[in-house]
């Protein structure tokens, strides 16, 4: 069998701008969730997510990854309930994933690697003024993650990637509207949760992750579809982007809980 090793080393990674480590970083993410050492907490509350899918702005190539922007300026598409204490209000959902389908989330699940992460950012707007001023403060963000595993064919995802042509090269833009990101959610209610930063720049330890238990199936072809983006701009030599994930950091002194038994 040939052994498959995560390529986890930045040095091999030089596009992959996010340092390996932050320094006095104490809650950075990455990490592997190990499921027996995470703790139920029957105060933890289902999560609720309530998205208008007229907030959708467009969706673009940032040169990490491609993400969906929504407008924010009001409470539209929010996520309360869950370990938040407040109403939290979303910005963006953008996705990481590897070259093959051996490797491509950040977080792993008793070091399970799956081939692909969605992250839904979204930013405590009872509190803070804006996504900006958010992304400083400890409770700041709730990112919600995804995991992709390679199964049935996505219909709600096919949209999105039908979109990925349009924004092959870094700085791409083209409108999008109409898509309501709750289609890309596990119906399974359960999730693990612990505090955390953003994987990539500016790294800032603002991240209540709420991690879904259960993977969301994508085939093949999409899967593929990720991988023909380009790190690049038009013009320079193509670098075909993938591997667009953060190494794991360590746990610290943190705590994962669950929401379910
Ligand atoms: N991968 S991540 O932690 O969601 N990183 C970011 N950066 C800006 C918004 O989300
Ligand atoms: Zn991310």
């Amino acid at each position: 069998a040939i052994c498959i090793h995560k390529n986890r080393n930045d040095a091999l990674h030089p596009l992959w701008q996010s340092p390996l480590s932050v320094p006095g970083g104490t809650r950075q993410s990455p990490i592997d969730i190990q499921w027996r050492d995470s703790i139920f907490d029957p105060y933890l509350r289902p999560l609720k997510t309530s998205y208008d899918p007229d907030t959708c702005l467009h969706i673009w190539n940032n040169g990490y990854s491609f993400l969906v922007e929504f407008e924010d300026s009001a409470d539209k598409s929010i996520i309360m309930g869950g370990p938040l204490e407040n109403q939290y209000r979303l910005k963006q959902f953008h996705f990481h994933w590897g070259a093959i389908n051996e490797w491509g989330s950040e977080h792993t699940i008793d070091s399970r690697v799956y081939p692909a992460e969605l992250h839904l950012v979204h930013w405590n707007a009872v509190k803070y003024e804006s996504f900006e001023d958010a992304v400083m403060e400890g409770n700041g963000l709730a990112v919600i993650g995804v995991f992709l595993k390679l199964g049935a064919y996505h219909e709600g995802l096919q949209k999105l990637v039908d979109a990925l042509p349009a924004v092959k090269h870094k700085d791409e833009i083209v409108e999008f509207d109409s898509f309501d990101p709750s289609c890309l959610l596990p119906s399974c209610p359960d999730y693990w949760t612990y505090a955390g930063s953003l994987t990539t720049p500016p790294l800032t330890e603002s991240v209540t992750w709420i991690i879904k238990k259960k993977a969301i199936e994508v085939d093949e072809d999409q899967l593929e579809a990720f991988r023909m983006l380009l790190f690049t701009s038009p013009g320079e030599e193509e670098k075909r982007m993938v591997d667009n994930f953060r190494p794991l950091q360590p746990l610290m002194n943190r705590t994962v809980r669950s929401s379910f038994q």
